[in-house]
Formats: structure tokens, sequence, C-alpha cells
């Protein structure tokens, strides 16, 4: 019956056209670095600047996804891998719904990230590292987390009794305990402005 009416051809939409309607390009802006190295509060205030500029996007935040979709899942290595492969696959189904996804999880290994990447793809996947050395994370405590850790309260805590290995070519670092939050946000600013805005020529 449905023959008919419409026609038959291929009526999926894929990522250009969602890209088209939002005029924008998408991408994973994934940020990697030590608890307390400052992901949350630039990635909070990249989205809002973004937002502000007139692109879509969507922030997928290690805490928030461990409050709900990763709920059953603690910091052991393994549990760490799984982690971030099913916020890897969720950052992938807002790509290619065409909009800005800005991730920030701890990603401590180099395995973890490489994960991340391929199941994102290495065009659409831009790896940024908040770089603030163990000391500097201690010292600003944000959640008090490193006391805790420092006191043996809290096992597995990345950067003193599990790994964090620095990312080793991110298409950025941010040193946030060299530079103040303006001059960070507008680093990151200036690598994704070019790369999302859609040229209609
Ligand atoms: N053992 C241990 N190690 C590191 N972090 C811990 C730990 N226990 C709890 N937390 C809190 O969990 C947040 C990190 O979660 P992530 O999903 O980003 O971690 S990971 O990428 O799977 O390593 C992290 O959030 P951020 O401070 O925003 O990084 C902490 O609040
Ligand atoms: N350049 C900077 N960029 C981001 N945060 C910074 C910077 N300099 C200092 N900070 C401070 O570092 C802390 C980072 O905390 P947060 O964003 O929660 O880190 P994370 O999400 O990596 O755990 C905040 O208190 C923030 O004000």
């Amino acid at each position: 019956m449905a023959e008919h009416i419409y026609p038959i051809f291929d009526q999926t939409l894929n990522r250009q056209d969602k890209e088209a309607l939002l005029k924008q390009r998408a991408v994973v802006v994934w940020m990697a670095g030590l608890s307390g190295s400052g992901k949350s509060t630039l990635a909070k205030g990249l989205e809002r600047e973004l937002h502000a500029q007139g692109f879509l996007t969507q922030l997928l935040d290690g805490d928030n996804l461990r409050s709900g979709i990763n709920n059953n899942l603690g910091f052991s290595e393994a549990d760490r891998l799984e982690n971030i492969r099913r916020s890897a696959e969720t950052a992938k189904l807002f790509l290619n719904a065409g909009l800005v996804t800005i991730c920030s999880l701890i990603s401590p290994t180099e395995e973890i990230r490489n994960l991340a990447r391929n199941i994102i793809g290495e065009a659409d996947f831009c790896e940024v590292y908040v770089n603030a050395p163990f000391e500097v994370c201690a010292e600003r405590d944000v959640k008090g987390l490193y006391k805790k850790a420092l006191n043996g309260e809290i096992k597995n805590f990345t950067g003193l009794d599990a790994p964090f290995e620095a990312p080793a070519q991110p298409a950025l670092e941010i040193r946030t305990d060299l530079e103040d939050y303006s001059a960070s946000l507008q680093k990151l600013l200036d690598l994704l402005l070019p790369r999302i805005k859609l040229c209609c020529c």
C-alpha cells in the first residue's frame, strides 16, 4: 500500500542532513585529565560559550554519566574501560545527530583513550589534555577526594594508586596550573570554532 503513496528510495537521514539543518559540523571533544585538573569547569564553559554563539552541543561528564548509564561501574581497570566504552558509544550517537559533543572524563590510559578514539573515529575525535600536576589537583581538592585517597579511604585513585598516562599527541594541551580559566577557554574556542563552522560557499 505504502509503495503507491511514497516513492521508493532510501529515506534514512544521515549526519550531513542534520549538520545542514543545524548549520554546524559535529565533532567529539574528548577532555582527559586528572580529577581536579579543570575538565568539568572548562567543558561547562565551552558548552555555554558555543551555545551563546548558536551551536547545538551536548556535554557528557564522567561524574554525571556515573550517576546514570554507568552507575554499576567502579574504578578498577576493567570498569574504567567499560565506562569509557559506553561513554564513547553515547558520544557517537550525539555526533551522528550533528551535535558538538563535549566529553569530560579522566580517561587515564592510552588504551582507554584509543578505545574511545576507535569507537568515535579518528577524524571526529578531538583529544584535549587538561593538564595540572597531581600536587596542584591535590591542593585544589575540589571534592575532598584527594584528602580521602591520601588517607587511604579511597582505593584505585587516579595518579596515586591507579595510573595516569599523559596523552602523547593531543590536539591541544591546556596547563590549568599555569594559565587562568579565560585563557584556557579561549584556546579551546580557537581550536574548535574553525572546525565546527559549516562553510556554505
Ligand atoms: N578512585 C577514583 N579515581 C578517580 N576518580 C574518582 C575515584 N573515585 C571517585 N572518583 C570520581 O569519579 C570521577 C571520575 O570519573 P570518570 O568516569 O571520569 O573516570 S574514568 O575516566 O573512568 O577514569 C571524578 O570526577 P572528576 O573529579 O570530575 O574527574 C571523581 O569525582
Ligand atoms: N585554567 C583553568 N581552567 C579550569 N579550571 C581551573 C583553571 N585554573 C584553576 N581552575 C580551578 O580548578 C578546579 C577544577 O575543578 P574541576 O573542573 O571540577 O576539575 P575536574 O572536572 O577535572 O575534576 C576548579 O576549582 C577551577 O576553578
